[in-house]
């Protein structure tokens, strides 16, 4: 029997009733024990909004190099905007993903505060000219996923034993970013080439929305991997390091890739729940038993989100 992820029914993290939240953080804790990956259902996003995210990613990646280059996410100070094919390394070593992306942020002008100290990552977003419902579907979405996130987030502190409020200061003013991705076909002819290379995610939490192609992949404690597949009306969710360094690695957060080998064209969203930039990450009291000592030193959101970047954009080789 191959393994698969579980599907988790989420809505009762919204009901009145403490014991049905609790019901829902119990399945969360199992599936974040053992994987760190699982589907949640019940989330409450509408599927037209879903839809139109999906028609827009698709026309955005449509449009010719020119239009694309021209929204480059070089030109932009905060990381918005079109990440070329081969733009990004996810796995060290390994060859240059074969996918193109797109970065959108929350839309932050020069007077915000965040913006005028220089916090990193923060800022306006570029828009492409060409496309009029691209940027109102994708605020929208934006903040849809952002309320899902805190909804999120809650479960997982009544899931490790805490308060329900007990990363309020985290999703307070978080710093989230939707990503767009389209993965060409695999090509035959180049070994070793993959979507997304294997990595774990950097932040606090993933919300993967994807096309009905398939191509992920997470890797199972034994080292083999497990298809995690579409299934309509899902989110993929995963735990990122910021997890793993919260929980002294008691949650997992789990390497994952993406080889597309159908053929065909594969588009997908992941939305990273980052958190507050200045909010320090350190082990949890609940995660650390008699005679343990944590893996990590504490550190803020900013601190280690910005020595991830630096590792997966590093020069091109
Ligand atoms: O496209 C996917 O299914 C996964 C993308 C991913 O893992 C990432 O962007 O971190
Ligand atoms: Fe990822």
């Amino acid at each position: 029997m191959p393994q698969t992820l579980p599907v988790i029914d989420i809505a009762d993290l919204s009901s009145s009733d403490p014991v049905a939240r609790q019901q829902v953080a119990e399945k969360i804790r199992r599936a974040c024990l053992a994987h760190g990956f699982f589907y949640i259902s019940g989330h409450g996003i509408p599927q037209g909004l879903i839809e139109a995210v999906l028609d827009e990613t698709r026309a955005l990646f449509d449009q010719p190099e020119a239009a694309k280059d021209a929204l480059s996410k070089a030109l932009s100070p905060c990381n918005r905007g079109y990440e070329t094919l081969g733009g990004q390394t996810l796995q060290p070593g390994a060859l240059p993903d074969r996918k193109e992306g797109y970065y959108i942020g929350e839309e932050l002008g020069p007077r915000d505060p965040r913006v005028a100290e220089g916090w990193f990552n923060h800022g306006p977003n570029q828009w492409p000219a060409d496309l009029p419902g691209f940027r109102p579907v994708m605020m929208a979405y934006f903040a849809a996923l952002q309320t899902l996130g805190a909804t999120l987030m809650r479960g997982l502190a009544l899931s490790l034993d805490l308060p329900e409020d007990h990363f309020d200061g985290f999703t307070e003013q978080p710093m989230c970013t939707l990503r767009l991705l389209h993965y060409p076909p695999a090509q035959p002819d180049v070994e070793g080439e993959m979507g997304a290379g294997a990595h774990t995610d950097f932040g606090g939490l993933t919300l993967l929305l994807q096309d009905s192609v398939g191509g992920l992949q997470v890797q199972a404690g034994d080292g083999s991997w497990i298809e995690a597949p579409p299934m309509p009306g899902t989110y993929v969710v995963n735990l990122g390091d910021m997890i793993a360094r919260w929980t002294n690695e008691r949650y997992r957060s789990t390497l994952h890739r993406v080889i597309n080998r159908s053929g065909r064209e594969r588009y997908s969203v992941p939305f990273f729940y980052t958190g507050y930039p200045r909010h320090e990450v350190a082990c949890l009291p609940t995660c650390l038993y008699a005679g343990e000592s944590p893996k990590y030193p504490p550190i803020t959101v900013e601190e280690h989100l910005r020595a991830m970047y630096a590792r997966t954009y590093q020069a091109a080789r």
